[in-house]
């Protein structure tokens, strides 16, 4: 049995890339570079641009954080979030930090931010679409015709759409390549912390007012999480505020453009899925659906540094949705916690009753029983970071508070 310290009064450091071997040197070392070689592959870059990619290329293999050279008005901000990193090595800088900062030079490098023809363009647009028009996706859609429709089995059709978004999430398209999902294992056993029953029953003692969603992937990860937001919207709320990306993000992060696509892509579909479509459509029209798109996601900081227009919006909802693997590292604290600290104790900061749906695809993991946790250490599988375990956690949600 490991010995636990869940009540340690400091938080641990935050997770840097410099332990040789670990999943975070990984991916500052090997998936960022065969990123920067994917979009020169996915997009006819100019030659100004691949000039760009190679510097950032560069400063990678020599492991030096260099400043932003775009034209943006983002700048001051980034130079704020930057405090002491230029200069430095990616592998000393929080893995956090350093990951976010690289998406962001990404994008400088191809001109997303400054004016000319590659303003705004989707350097992932190509990976999106090959997502959203994929064969699974059309399978996700047909599936729903199987959905169980009468009234009395609403409990059940919720189960089965929550199943649906958090393990959608597993269908990151950074993430696909080295994805080893055993499928015949049954779900539920992946399941390293499990409260979708108190999630259930609590939304089912009443009708809360506005559920935020916090969206993280396209595709297979963001249809599921559109249906669900219909179900949501059918039975336990009044209002959904779904929070994207305000640009392009970790590859597969889904922005407004990309949602409003998904939404064409549900509407136009036949049988029950265009009939979720026509909902949300009328949803988003009407106003019990809102999309919003505060740049704070873009941001690379823990949630609890959210600024207090972000923080007053959240406090006004009765739960707050958070989807994917990076949204719960910021959550928490992308820091080596041990694995048992309660999960109340990492989200006290947040400004509503919070539900996490996320695939585990990187360390941070808190909130697990000792005797689960100890069960997958034995297993030896990479249980942390494989996307292969999943945990739906909750806090901060009463009967009180969801009725309000
Ligand atoms: O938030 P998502 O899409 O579920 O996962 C994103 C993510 O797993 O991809 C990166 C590795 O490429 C991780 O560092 C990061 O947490």
């Amino acid at each position: 049995m490991t010995a636990h310290h869940p009540d340690a009064t400091e938080a641990p450091a935050e997770i840097r890339s410099n332990v040789p071997g670990s999943f975070a040197r990984g991916v500052l070392t090997r998936r960022h570079p065969a990123l920067i070689r994917q979009v020169r592959d996915a997009i006819p870059l100019g030659p100004r641009q691949h000039r760009a990619l190679d510097r950032l290329e560069a400063d990678v293999a020599r492991d030096e954080i260099t400043p932003l050279d775009d034209a943006a008005d983002d700048h001051s901000i980034w130079n704020d979030w930057a405090q002491g990193y230029y200069g430095q090595s990616w592998l000393d800088a929080p893995f956090l930090w350093a990951e976010s900062y690289f998406y962001r030079k990404l994008l400088a490098a191809t001109g997303y931010f400054e004016s000319g023809p590659w303003r705004g363009v989707d350097i992932f647009a190509p990976s999106k679409q090959a997502e959203l028009h994929s064969k699974d996706v059309d399978a996700e859609l047909r599936a729903l015709d199987e959905l169980p429709r009468q009234a009395e089995r609403e409990r059940e059709r919720g189960e089965v759409l929550l199943q649906s978004s958090l393990w959608g999430n597993q269908a990151d398209l950074g993430f696909a390549a080295s994805s080893n999902a055993p499928a015949e294992q049954r779900r539920d056993e992946r399941l390293v912390v499990d409260d979708r029953t108190r999630l259930w029953d609590l939304l089912a003692a009443g009708t809360p007012g506005t559920i935020a969603v916090l969206a993280d992937n396209v595709g297979r990860e963001l249809i599921p999480d559109l249906v669900l937001i219909d179900h949501l919207l059918r039975h336990h709320a009044e209002r959904v505020v779904l929070y994207v990306k305000p640009y392009p993000y970790y590859v597969s992060d889904a922005t407004a453009p990309d949602t409003f696509e998904h939404l064409r892509r549900l509407a136009a579909a036949p049988g029950e899925a265009g009939a979720v479509g026509q909902r949300l459509w009328s949803a988003l029209a009407t106003g019990p659906l809102e999309i919003r798109a505060h740049s704070f996601f873009c941001a690379p900081l823990e949630f609890n540094r959210m600024p207090a227009d972000l923080h007053d919006e959240l406090a006004e909802c009765a739960l707050t949705i958070l989807k994917g693997d990076l949204n719960y590292r910021r959550l928490v604290g992308d820091r080596a916690w041990d694995p048992v600290t309660p999960f109340e104790r990492t989200t006290a900061y947040f400004p509503s009753p919070v539900a996490a749906l996320r695939t585990l695809k990187s360390d941070v993991i808190v909130g697990m029983a000792p005797e689960r946790l100890d069960e997958l250490e034995a297993s030896g599988s990479d249980w942390r970071t494989s996307g292969t375990h999943a945990l739906v956690q909750l806090h901060g949600v009463t009967e009180r508070q969801l009725l309000g």
